[in-house]
């Protein structure tokens, strides 16, 4: 507002009037200080019959909004980690940061409407859950596992979660992350109304939870049983390596541990693109809440894409788009590459066009991979025939078991 600007505002059918005021300094002196500030301030008018109620309820109601208008309107950050090593020194800091400007949000992500609104609901859940996760005395987070193949969204939909909530995003690359005591810093610096990142678990972490397959297990029992020296070289070489590494499970256990003593709300959201090699224990709920399968493009998602790249909700090729797609699998990632058009001059038929070409080489690659893979196992099963006098294929068929039929 300009200086004696005014303006009204209407609250519970009462009328106010906002008027900015401007106060120069009065006294001007000499200084090698540059002089202070002019004062500015905001004068409220209203009727006296109504000064309690504007007192008691509107002046809160003001501050609410202003509050809320600040955390939309603030510019919000990406931040990396920094290795250890520049964490110290006059600029040393644990953690670097870019405005973050991700044009994501979940009207243009490309996956099943009715997934996209749940997750949309638990999130809306999630922020508005303070007293909740305050009654059953755990830390106001929520851990989110969004798994599948490369491409198919991951990281767009993490931007779109941050773009929904308003959050900052911590992307903590675990590779720099030299042991546990390192990784606790870096978790008690990150601030409230935050996600953070873990992409790759399956590439920057040990999995296991530090278990052992049995037989080495056994195998060690046997050596150190042996030799009461070795045995305690090992025991003094695993409490090192203990310490010195972090684990899925360690990362865990701290982000439960430190963030119940942390105020404030935070979303934890790892990714992998092989959800087969984690270990179920350490994914179960309450640890990762949510498990979200980031899937090949189908034809929900293709019309986001479309609506997304070429402006359009319809068209006479969809139905044999959506044909495609459920006998192909590719990522939405390459449905928009595809389907972006080359040229200027392009039209949305040309590009629809490209896009069925790429899926009908995508299927003849398909059914070609099939084929190869029938006549290999064919070969084999008439070489098994050969050495055996009976086939895999025959065993499985008839009940033959090496040593005649059941
Ligand atoms: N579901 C989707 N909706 C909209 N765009 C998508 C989607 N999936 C992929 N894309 C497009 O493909 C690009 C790559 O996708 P993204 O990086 O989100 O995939 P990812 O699953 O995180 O891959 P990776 O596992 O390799 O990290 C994005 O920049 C986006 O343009």
């Amino acid at each position: 507002m300009d200086h004696h600007e005014e303006v009204t505002d209407d609250f519970q059918g009462i009328k106010v009037w906002w008027t900015s005021i401007k106060k120069d300094p009065q006294t001007k002196s000499f200084s090698f200080y540059p002089e202070l500030d002019e004062r500015r301030f905001f004068k409220l008018t209203v009727h006296r019959r109504y000064r309690d109620i504007i007192i008691k309820s509107y002046i809160d109601h003001v501050i609410k909004e202003g509050k809320a208008t600040a955390v939309k309107n603030r510019q919000r950050k990406l931040y990396t980690n920094n290795a250890s090593k520049d964490w110290h020194g006059w600029r040393g800091t644990k953690w670097s940061h870019v405005v973050f400007e991700h044009p994501a949000t979940f009207n243009s992500l490309a996956m099943a409407t009715k997934l996209k609104e749940q997750i949309k609901n638990d999130l809306i859940k999630f922020t508005k859950g303070k007293d909740y996760y305050a009654k059953i005395g755990k830390a106001w987070k929520r851990g989110y596992l969004l798994y599948g193949p490369p491409g198919t969204g991951k990281s767009t939909m993490i931007a779109a979660m941050a773009n929904f909530l308003n959050y900052d995003v911590y992307d903590l690359e675990l590779t720099t992350v030299k042991d546990n005591s390192e990784l606790r810093k870096l978790l008690i610096e990150t601030t409230s109304k935050s996600i953070i990142v873990i992409e790759d678990i399956d590439c920057s972490l040990d999995l296991t939870g530090q278990r052992k397959p049995k037989k080495e297990k056994d195998d060690d029992e046997k050596d150190e049983n042996k030799d009461p020296v070795s045995k305690k070289k090992k025991e003094l070489e695993e409490e090192a390596s203990k310490s010195s590494k972090v684990t899925l499970s360690g990362l865990l256990n701290f982000i439960d541990g430190i963030w119940s003593a942390c105020s404030g709300e935070r979303i934890v959201v790892f990714t992998t693109n092989y959800v087969e090699k984690l270990d179920p224990a350490l994914i179960r709920r309450g640890r990762m809440d949510r498990h979200i399968e980031m899937s090949y493009c189908c034809f929900e998602a293709f019309k986001v894409l479309a609506k997304n790249y070429l402006d359009i909700d319809s068209h006479e090729l969809f139905v044999k788009i959506e044909k495609l797609l459920e006998e192909v699998k590719m990522t939405p990632a390459d449905v928009a590459e595809n389907l972006m058009p080359k040229s200027v001059d392009e039209d949305e038929e040309t590009c629809l066009k490209n896009l069925i070409a790429a899926l009908e080489e995508e299927k003849l690659k398909a059914e070609q991979e099939e084929k190869e893979k029938e006549q290999d196992s064919n070969k084999k099963d008439e070489k098994d025939k050969e050495a055996n006098g009976v086939s895999v294929k025959e065993i499985k068929e008839n009940g033959f078991t090496e040593n005649g039929k059941v």
